[in-house]
Protein backbone atom coordinates (compact mmCIF):
# COMPACT_ATOMS: atom_id res chain seq x y z
CA UNK A 1 0.00 0.00 0.00
CA UNK A 2 1.21 3.39 -0.79
CA UNK A 3 -0.27 6.16 1.05
CA UNK A 4 -0.51 9.90 -0.34
CA UNK A 5 0.64 12.06 1.96
CA UNK A 6 0.43 16.15 2.55
CA UNK A 7 2.23 18.20 5.66
CA UNK A 8 0.78 21.60 5.73
CA UNK A 9 3.51 23.88 7.66
CA UNK A 10 6.17 21.58 5.78
CA UNK A 11 8.85 25.11 6.45
CA UNK A 12 8.97 25.12 9.86
CA UNK A 13 10.81 22.55 12.35
CA UNK A 14 8.18 20.28 12.78
CA UNK A 15 7.25 19.85 9.13
CA UNK A 16 10.78 19.75 8.16
CA UNK A 17 11.74 16.41 10.46
CA UNK A 18 7.98 15.15 9.58
CA UNK A 19 9.41 15.04 5.73
CA UNK A 20 12.67 13.80 6.73
CA UNK A 21 10.91 10.95 8.01
CA UNK A 22 8.65 10.29 5.69
CA UNK A 23 10.95 10.23 3.49
CA UNK A 24 12.86 7.46 4.54
CA UNK A 25 8.69 5.43 5.16
CA UNK A 26 8.53 2.45 3.20
CA UNK A 27 4.77 3.45 2.78
CA UNK A 28 4.46 6.77 2.32
CA UNK A 29 4.55 9.25 -1.35
CA UNK A 30 5.09 12.95 -0.26
CA UNK A 31 2.40 14.81 -2.00
CA UNK A 32 0.89 18.19 -1.50
CA UNK A 33 3.70 20.81 0.73
CA UNK A 34 2.25 23.79 2.09
CA UNK A 35 2.84 26.93 3.99
CA UNK A 36 1.65 30.62 4.29
CA UNK A 37 4.55 33.30 3.72
CA UNK A 38 6.05 30.49 2.08
CA UNK A 39 3.98 29.86 -0.74
CA UNK A 40 5.37 30.03 -4.19
CA UNK A 41 9.24 29.14 -2.76
CA UNK A 42 10.95 25.74 -3.73
CA UNK A 43 11.65 24.04 -0.71
CA UNK A 44 15.56 23.57 -1.47
CA UNK A 45 15.96 27.14 0.11
CA UNK A 46 13.97 27.17 3.47
CA UNK A 47 15.38 23.25 4.11
CA UNK A 48 18.14 22.10 2.38
CA UNK A 49 18.73 19.17 4.62
CA UNK A 50 15.27 18.03 2.47
CA UNK A 51 17.60 17.09 -0.70
CA UNK A 52 15.37 14.69 -2.50
CA UNK A 53 12.04 17.61 -2.07
CA UNK A 54 14.35 20.54 -3.11
CA UNK A 55 12.69 21.48 -6.54
CA UNK A 56 9.63 20.89 -4.82
CA UNK A 57 7.31 24.29 -4.95
CA UNK A 58 5.47 25.56 -1.30
CA UNK A 59 1.97 26.06 -1.86
CA UNK A 60 -1.23 27.73 0.24
CA UNK A 61 -2.10 25.95 2.97
CA UNK A 62 -6.20 25.49 1.86
CA UNK A 63 -9.00 22.43 1.75
CA UNK A 64 -8.25 22.68 -1.79
CA UNK A 65 -4.62 21.71 -1.67
CA UNK A 66 -4.94 19.75 1.02
CA UNK A 67 -7.28 17.66 -0.53
CA UNK A 68 -7.42 14.20 -2.20
CA UNK A 69 -4.64 13.02 0.20
CA UNK A 70 -4.54 9.66 2.29
CA UNK A 71 -3.31 11.47 5.46
CA UNK A 72 -2.68 14.97 5.85
CA UNK A 73 -0.09 16.23 8.93
CA UNK A 74 -0.85 19.84 10.20
CA UNK A 75 2.07 21.74 11.61
CA UNK A 76 0.95 24.51 11.93
CA UNK A 77 0.47 27.26 14.40
CA UNK A 78 -1.84 26.66 17.32
CA UNK A 79 -5.36 27.52 16.76
CA UNK A 80 -4.74 26.74 12.59
CA UNK A 81 -6.00 23.17 12.84
CA UNK A 82 -9.72 23.12 13.50
CA UNK A 83 -11.06 24.98 10.69
CA UNK A 84 -9.07 22.87 8.36
CA UNK A 85 -9.66 19.77 9.87
CA UNK A 86 -13.06 20.34 9.13
CA UNK A 87 -13.09 20.64 5.71
CA UNK A 88 -10.93 17.28 5.12
CA UNK A 89 -13.00 14.42 4.93
CA UNK A 90 -13.72 11.93 7.23
CA UNK A 91 -11.88 9.46 5.93
CA UNK A 92 -8.85 11.45 5.44
CA UNK A 93 -6.17 10.33 8.66
CA UNK A 94 -5.84 14.05 9.74
CA UNK A 95 -2.36 14.29 12.17
CA UNK A 96 -2.60 17.59 13.95
CA UNK A 97 1.02 18.32 15.16
CA UNK A 98 -0.42 21.45 16.74
CA UNK A 99 -2.08 21.73 20.50
CA UNK A 100 -5.74 22.28 18.84
CA UNK A 101 -7.36 18.92 20.05
CA UNK A 102 -5.02 17.62 22.90
CA UNK A 103 -7.23 19.03 25.75
CA UNK A 104 -9.82 16.84 26.82
CA UNK A 105 -11.51 20.21 28.73
CA UNK A 106 -12.88 22.93 26.38
CA UNK A 107 -12.62 24.98 30.28
CA UNK A 108 -8.71 24.23 30.21
CA UNK A 109 -8.47 25.07 26.53
CA UNK A 110 -10.43 28.74 27.00
CA UNK A 111 -7.78 29.26 29.66
CA UNK A 112 -4.39 27.86 28.87
CA UNK A 113 -4.74 28.89 24.48
CA UNK A 114 -7.99 30.89 24.04
CA UNK A 115 -10.72 31.10 21.44
CA UNK A 116 -12.89 28.61 19.63
CA UNK A 117 -12.18 25.15 21.23
CA UNK A 118 -11.92 22.49 18.53
CA UNK A 119 -12.41 19.52 20.29
CA UNK A 120 -10.41 16.79 21.60
CA UNK A 121 -8.85 13.65 19.12
CA UNK A 122 -7.15 10.47 20.09
CA UNK A 123 -3.66 11.36 21.96
CA UNK A 124 -0.60 10.26 19.56
CA UNK A 125 1.45 9.33 22.72
CA UNK A 126 0.94 4.97 22.13
CA UNK A 127 3.25 4.46 25.12
CA UNK A 128 0.65 5.83 27.47
CA UNK A 129 -1.77 3.14 28.97
CA UNK A 130 -4.77 2.38 26.66
CA UNK A 131 -3.21 4.79 24.04
CA UNK A 132 -2.78 2.27 21.11
CA UNK A 133 -6.44 1.04 21.56
CA UNK A 134 -6.98 4.27 20.88
CA UNK A 135 -5.22 5.47 18.27
CA UNK A 136 -6.10 2.16 16.62
CA UNK A 137 -8.47 2.82 13.11
CA UNK A 138 -9.18 6.72 14.29
CA UNK A 139 -9.42 9.19 11.26
CA UNK A 140 -7.90 11.91 14.05
CA UNK A 141 -4.73 12.04 15.89
CA UNK A 142 -3.49 14.90 18.29
CA UNK A 143 0.06 14.75 19.06
CA UNK A 144 1.19 15.28 22.42
CA UNK A 145 3.28 19.07 22.89
CA UNK A 146 6.80 17.96 23.70
CA UNK A 147 7.36 18.51 27.26
CA UNK A 148 4.24 16.13 27.53
CA UNK A 149 5.94 13.56 26.13
CA UNK A 150 9.16 12.72 27.86
CA UNK A 151 7.40 13.98 31.19
CA UNK A 152 4.01 11.79 31.10
CA UNK A 153 6.38 8.62 30.31
CA UNK A 154 8.83 9.44 32.82
CA UNK A 155 6.42 9.33 35.39
CA UNK A 156 3.47 7.14 34.37
CA UNK A 157 4.58 3.60 35.05
CA UNK A 158 4.97 5.24 38.96
CA UNK A 159 1.56 6.78 38.56
CA UNK A 160 -0.11 3.46 36.96
CA UNK A 161 1.64 1.39 40.07
CA UNK A 162 0.10 3.90 42.86
CA UNK A 163 4.42 4.37 43.93
CA UNK A 164 3.52 8.66 42.63
CA UNK A 165 0.01 9.80 44.25
CA UNK A 166 0.57 13.51 44.34
CA UNK A 167 3.31 16.53 44.26
CA UNK A 168 4.71 16.04 41.00
CA UNK A 169 7.42 18.71 39.92
CA UNK A 170 8.94 18.73 36.56
CA UNK A 171 11.78 20.34 35.16
CA UNK A 172 12.61 20.36 31.55
CA UNK A 173 15.79 21.57 29.45
CA UNK A 174 15.19 22.40 25.98
CA UNK A 175 17.02 23.27 23.04
CA UNK A 176 15.90 26.32 21.37
CA UNK A 177 14.22 24.78 18.07
CA UNK A 178 11.21 24.11 20.70
CA UNK A 179 9.68 27.49 19.73
CA UNK A 180 9.68 27.02 16.10
CA UNK A 181 11.31 29.03 13.26
CA UNK A 182 9.74 32.40 13.84
CA UNK A 183 11.27 35.30 14.72
CA UNK A 184 11.48 35.85 18.46
CA UNK A 185 13.83 38.31 20.38
CA UNK A 186 14.79 36.42 23.12
CA UNK A 187 15.57 33.21 20.62
CA UNK A 188 18.64 35.39 19.07
CA UNK A 189 21.71 33.46 18.98
CA UNK A 190 23.27 36.01 20.83
CA UNK A 191 20.46 35.57 23.61
CA UNK A 192 20.69 31.81 23.92
CA UNK A 193 24.43 30.64 23.25
CA UNK A 194 26.15 30.85 26.56
CA UNK A 195 22.78 31.26 28.47
CA UNK A 196 20.19 28.78 30.52
CA UNK A 197 16.75 30.24 31.45
CA UNK A 198 13.71 29.63 32.85
CA UNK A 199 10.61 30.80 31.17
CA UNK A 200 6.91 29.89 31.96
CA UNK A 201 7.64 29.46 36.10
CA UNK A 202 4.86 28.23 38.85
CA UNK A 203 2.27 26.87 36.56
CA UNK A 204 2.49 29.23 33.86
CA UNK A 205 3.64 27.34 30.76
CA UNK A 206 0.69 26.01 29.02
CA UNK A 207 1.67 22.25 28.90
CA UNK A 208 1.19 21.89 32.18
CA UNK A 209 -2.98 20.94 31.86
CA UNK A 210 -1.46 18.84 29.61
CA UNK A 211 0.69 16.90 32.26
CA UNK A 212 -1.94 17.14 34.47
CA UNK A 213 -4.48 15.52 31.88
CA UNK A 214 -1.85 12.77 30.95
CA UNK A 215 -0.67 11.89 34.51
CA UNK A 216 -4.15 11.81 36.27
CA UNK A 217 -5.66 9.53 33.63
CA UNK A 218 -2.87 6.91 34.40
CA UNK A 219 -4.04 7.67 38.33
CA UNK A 220 -7.89 7.48 37.92
CA UNK A 221 -7.57 10.45 39.99
CA UNK A 222 -6.15 13.97 39.90
CA UNK A 223 -2.36 14.63 39.94
CA UNK A 224 -1.05 18.29 40.26
CA UNK A 225 1.89 19.22 38.87
CA UNK A 226 4.68 21.48 38.95
CA UNK A 227 6.54 22.73 35.84
CA UNK A 228 9.23 24.91 34.69
CA UNK A 229 10.67 24.35 31.52
CA UNK A 230 15.10 25.78 31.30
CA UNK A 231 15.98 27.09 27.31
CA UNK A 232 19.47 26.02 26.81
CA UNK A 233 21.86 26.18 24.41
CA UNK A 234 21.15 23.84 22.27
CA UNK A 235 19.16 23.70 18.59
CA UNK A 236 17.56 19.93 19.83
CA UNK A 237 16.24 17.91 22.62
CA UNK A 238 14.64 17.59 26.04
CA UNK A 239 16.35 16.38 29.44
CA UNK A 240 13.35 16.00 31.95
CA UNK A 241 13.84 15.37 35.32
CA UNK A 242 10.73 14.31 37.43
CA UNK A 243 10.16 13.83 40.58
CA UNK A 244 7.32 12.92 43.64
CA UNK A 245 7.05 11.55 46.81
CA UNK A 246 7.43 7.90 46.76
CA UNK A 247 4.27 6.06 47.59
CA UNK A 248 5.78 2.53 48.11
CA UNK A 249 8.77 0.01 48.10
CA UNK A 250 12.49 1.59 46.58
CA UNK A 251 12.69 -1.98 45.81
CA UNK A 252 9.76 -1.76 43.63
CA UNK A 253 10.99 1.04 41.43
CA UNK A 254 13.16 -0.84 39.11
CA UNK A 255 10.72 -3.55 38.23
CA UNK A 256 7.76 -1.50 37.98
CA UNK A 257 9.54 0.77 35.13
CA UNK A 258 11.48 -2.18 33.06
CA UNK A 259 8.38 -4.43 33.03
CA UNK A 260 6.12 -1.22 31.92
CA UNK A 261 8.86 -0.62 28.71
CA UNK A 262 9.52 -3.83 28.31
CA UNK A 263 7.99 -4.34 25.03
CA UNK A 264 8.24 -0.75 23.44
CA UNK A 265 9.89 -0.38 21.23
CA UNK A 266 11.16 3.30 21.32
CA UNK A 267 11.54 3.37 25.13
CA UNK A 268 14.48 2.72 27.06
CA UNK A 269 15.63 2.35 30.64
CA UNK A 270 18.80 2.66 31.20
CA UNK A 271 21.15 0.34 32.86
CA UNK A 272 21.71 1.23 36.70
CA UNK A 273 24.37 3.93 36.99
CA UNK A 274 23.42 4.98 33.36
CA UNK A 275 21.93 8.64 32.99
CA UNK A 276 20.03 9.74 29.48
CA UNK A 277 21.70 12.54 27.72
CA UNK A 278 19.77 14.64 24.72
CA UNK A 279 22.97 13.76 22.34
CA UNK A 280 22.23 10.74 22.45
CA UNK A 281 18.30 10.83 21.57
CA UNK A 282 18.96 13.51 18.84
CA UNK A 283 17.59 12.71 14.74
CA UNK A 284 15.51 9.24 16.70
CA UNK A 285 12.31 8.57 18.26
CA UNK A 286 13.78 7.57 20.88
CA UNK A 287 12.82 8.09 25.01
CA UNK A 288 15.71 7.09 27.05
CA UNK A 289 14.95 7.09 30.94
CA UNK A 290 16.48 6.61 34.13
CA UNK A 291 14.84 6.38 37.20
CA UNK A 292 16.06 5.71 40.97
CA UNK A 293 14.81 6.97 44.67
CA UNK A 294 16.46 9.58 46.61
CA UNK A 295 16.44 7.82 49.97
CA UNK A 296 16.86 10.96 52.19
CA UNK A 297 14.12 12.73 50.92
CA UNK A 298 11.94 9.78 50.10
CA UNK A 299 10.99 10.93 46.70
CA UNK A 300 11.22 9.02 43.08
CA UNK A 301 13.09 10.94 40.63
CA UNK A 302 13.22 9.82 36.96
CA UNK A 303 15.51 11.37 33.93
CA UNK A 304 14.44 11.02 30.54
CA UNK A 305 16.03 12.35 27.59
CA UNK A 306 13.66 12.83 23.66
CA UNK A 307 14.89 14.84 20.75
CA UNK A 308 11.95 17.28 20.82
CA UNK A 309 11.46 17.36 16.80
CA UNK A 310 11.19 13.74 16.68
CA UNK A 311 9.78 11.44 19.73
CA UNK A 312 9.21 15.03 21.07
CA UNK A 313 6.83 15.83 18.21
CA UNK A 314 7.10 14.48 14.19
CA UNK A 315 8.44 10.99 15.09
CA UNK A 316 5.27 10.61 17.77
CA UNK A 317 3.16 12.14 14.50
CA UNK A 318 4.52 8.94 12.32
CA UNK A 319 4.18 6.27 15.02
CA UNK A 320 0.71 7.63 15.21
CA UNK A 321 -0.19 7.35 11.74
CA UNK A 322 1.47 3.96 11.52
CA UNK A 323 -1.29 2.71 14.63
CA UNK A 324 -3.84 4.41 13.03
CA UNK A 325 -3.21 2.86 9.62
CA UNK A 326 -2.44 -0.37 11.09
CA UNK A 327 1.10 -0.23 9.59
CA UNK A 328 4.48 -1.33 11.28
CA UNK A 329 4.37 0.79 14.13
CA UNK A 330 8.25 1.50 13.63
CA UNK A 331 8.27 1.70 10.11
CA UNK A 332 9.92 5.25 8.68
CA UNK A 333 11.44 5.69 12.47
CA UNK A 334 14.74 5.40 13.72
CA UNK A 335 15.68 4.05 16.75
CA UNK A 336 19.63 4.83 16.67
CA UNK A 337 20.39 8.20 16.80
CA UNK A 338 23.58 10.21 15.82
CA UNK A 339 27.04 10.92 17.42
CA UNK A 340 29.09 12.67 18.55
N1 LIG B 1 9.23 22.72 17.33
C1 LIG B 1 8.91 21.76 18.16
O1 LIG B 1 9.76 21.16 18.86
C2 LIG B 1 7.48 21.34 18.31
C3 LIG B 1 6.45 21.90 17.59
N2 LIG B 1 5.17 21.48 17.78
C4 LIG B 1 4.06 22.08 17.09
O2 LIG B 1 4.16 21.98 15.68
C5 LIG B 1 3.58 23.13 15.08
C6 LIG B 1 4.61 23.76 14.17
O3 LIG B 1 5.71 24.16 14.97
P1 LIG B 1 7.12 24.55 14.37
O4 LIG B 1 7.40 23.77 13.17
O5 LIG B 1 8.06 24.51 15.50
O6 LIG B 1 6.84 26.07 13.95
P2 LIG B 1 7.59 26.92 12.82
O7 LIG B 1 7.37 28.34 13.20
O8 LIG B 1 8.98 26.44 12.64
O9 LIG B 1 6.76 26.59 11.49
C7 LIG B 1 5.43 27.00 11.35
C8 LIG B 1 4.92 26.51 9.99
O10 LIG B 1 3.55 26.88 9.86
C9 LIG B 1 3.40 27.71 8.69
N3 LIG B 1 2.38 28.69 8.97
C10 LIG B 1 2.43 29.75 9.80
N4 LIG B 1 1.25 30.40 9.83
C11 LIG B 1 0.44 29.74 8.98
C12 LIG B 1 -0.90 29.91 8.55
N5 LIG B 1 -1.64 30.92 9.01
N6 LIG B 1 -1.41 29.04 7.66
C13 LIG B 1 -0.67 28.03 7.19
N7 LIG B 1 0.61 27.81 7.54
C14 LIG B 1 1.15 28.65 8.43
C15 LIG B 1 4.76 28.30 8.45
O11 LIG B 1 4.85 28.67 7.09
P3 LIG B 1 5.71 29.94 6.53
O12 LIG B 1 7.08 29.45 6.26
O13 LIG B 1 5.02 30.27 5.26
O14 LIG B 1 5.63 30.99 7.58
C16 LIG B 1 5.65 27.12 8.81
O15 LIG B 1 5.66 26.19 7.78
C17 LIG B 1 3.16 24.07 16.22
O16 LIG B 1 1.78 23.90 16.51
C18 LIG B 1 4.00 23.59 17.36
O17 LIG B 1 3.43 23.85 18.58
C19 LIG B 1 4.88 20.48 18.67
C20 LIG B 1 5.84 19.91 19.44
C21 LIG B 1 7.23 20.29 19.32
C1 LIG C 1 11.88 26.44 23.61
C2 LIG C 1 10.41 26.64 23.50
O1 LIG C 1 9.93 27.75 23.40
N1 LIG C 1 9.66 25.55 23.48
C3 LIG C 1 8.24 25.59 23.31
C4 LIG C 1 7.77 24.18 23.21
C5 LIG C 1 6.52 24.11 22.47
C6 LIG C 1 6.22 22.79 21.90
O2 LIG C 1 7.06 22.17 21.36
O3 LIG C 1 5.02 22.31 22.00
P1 LIG C 1 3.71 22.94 21.39
O4 LIG C 1 3.31 22.09 20.28
O5 LIG C 1 2.72 22.93 22.48
O6 LIG C 1 4.01 24.34 20.95
C7 LIG C 1 7.51 26.32 24.42
O7 LIG C 1 7.91 26.24 25.57
O8 LIG C 1 6.48 26.91 24.12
Amino acid sequence: MTLKVAVAGATGYAGGELLRLLLAHPDVKIGALTAASSAGTPLGSLQPHLAPLADRVVAETSADTLGGHDVVFLALPHGHSGAIAEQLGPDVLVVDLGADHRLRDAADWQHWYGGDYAGTWPYGLPELPGARERLRGTRRVAVPGCFPTGGSLALAPAVAAGLVTTDVTIVSVTGASGAGKSLKPHLLGSEVMGNASAYGVAGAHRHTPEFVQNLSAVAGRKITVSFTPVLAPMPRGILTTASAPLAGAPGEVRKVYEAAYADEPFVTVLPEGQWPTTAATVGSNTVQLQVSVDEQAGRLVVVAAIDNLTKGTAGGAVQSMNIALGLDETAGLPATGVAP
